[in-house]
């Protein structure tokens, strides 16, 4: 998938130059506190996790999750429902996303900060995420090295935005023989919060139990320890889930499938949260 976005970006910059997107990443209103909002909803809920709600239409391992998919009718819908923030699927190969849908929630007056859920590889689509509306950007530890999460959290920072640097759930990484979490440590993490997505890419096989071992690791304590914020993702279906996440130690849980394949999405969300 990684591979693949260099080839798409090639072609984005064909038609819009990074010095026109700049301008456009200029003129947008300024970035939301996304973390922000996550730890005062998880404050005034008593310590139950923040909620980002994902706007997916579909996805590699599942298929087309909701067929007569309405992006702004389903963001309008997390946020009546509570949710704290929302991610924004902008990949339009894998999953049928795209950057016009970020920035058709802005349009429509949706308050709450939006995560550009995106294979960043190039800081361009940084500046596009920016330009399109989003608040925070998601980058993926599995397919970047250290030297270019530095460089990409810093080109996120200077747009005033925040990063979910999100790490896998088994041991190795591609890029580096040392578990990611660990590798995480090393960076400048100002402005970022950690997600480990409990969803294998490799075998699209989903565990909870993810979440809870890599918080219960030595660099997972050290990142408690520090007080970053850490979001569990994927398979997360029901309040027991949230709830499950929270003992894990997560302050966020990133929500998507079990809340687009429901018609009452804003209902969903309060379900999901224990209402
Ligand atoms: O639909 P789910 O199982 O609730 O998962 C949401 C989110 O975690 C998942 O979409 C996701 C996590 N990391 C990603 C990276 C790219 C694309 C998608 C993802």
């Amino acid at each position: 998938m990684a591979r693949y976005k260099a080839v798409e970006i090639e072609q984005w910059r064909a038609s819009t130059p990074l010095s026109k997107l700049a301008e456009q990443a200029k003129r947008a209103k300024p970035a939301r506190d996304f973390i922000g909002a996550l730890k005062a909803q998880s404050e005034a809920r008593g310590g139950c996790p923040g909620l980002i709600a994902e706007v997916k239409k579909a996805s590699p391992s599942r298929g087309l999750l909701c067929p007569d998919f309405d992006p702004v009718k389903i963001a309008q819908g997390y946020e009546a429902g509570g949710a704290a923030c929302l991610s924004v699927l902008t990949d339009a190969k894998f999953f049928q996303g795209g950057f016009e849908n970020l920035a058709a929630i802005r349009r429509a007056g949706v308050t709450c900060p939006l995560l550009c859920k995106e294979f960043i590889v190039e800081a361009y689509q940084i500046f596009k995420a920016r330009a399109y509306g989003a608040d925070a950007v998601l980058l993926i530890a599995a397919v970047l090295s250290n030297p270019d999460l530095e460089y990409l959290t810093k080109a996120t920072r200077s747009l005033g935005m925040q990063c979910l640097i999100e790490v896998r759930v088994d041991a190795g990484s591609q890029v580096h023989d040392v578990p990611e979490m660990q590798r995480m440590l090393d960076l400048d993490l100002t402005g970022c919060m950690l997600g480990i997505n409990n969803r294998d890419l490799r075998t699209f096989k989903v565990s909870l139990q993810n979440s809870a071992d890599i918080m219960a690791s030595v660099p997972g304590q050290e990142v408690q320890r520090r007080g970053l914020l850490v979001a569990g993702e994927s398979g997360i279906f029901t309040h027991e889930d949230v709830q499950e996440a929270r003992r894990a130690g997560c302050g966020a849980v990133l929500v998507g499938e079990s809340l687009v394949r429901q018609g009452d999405v804003a209902q969903a969300v309060r379900t999901l949260l224990g209402e």
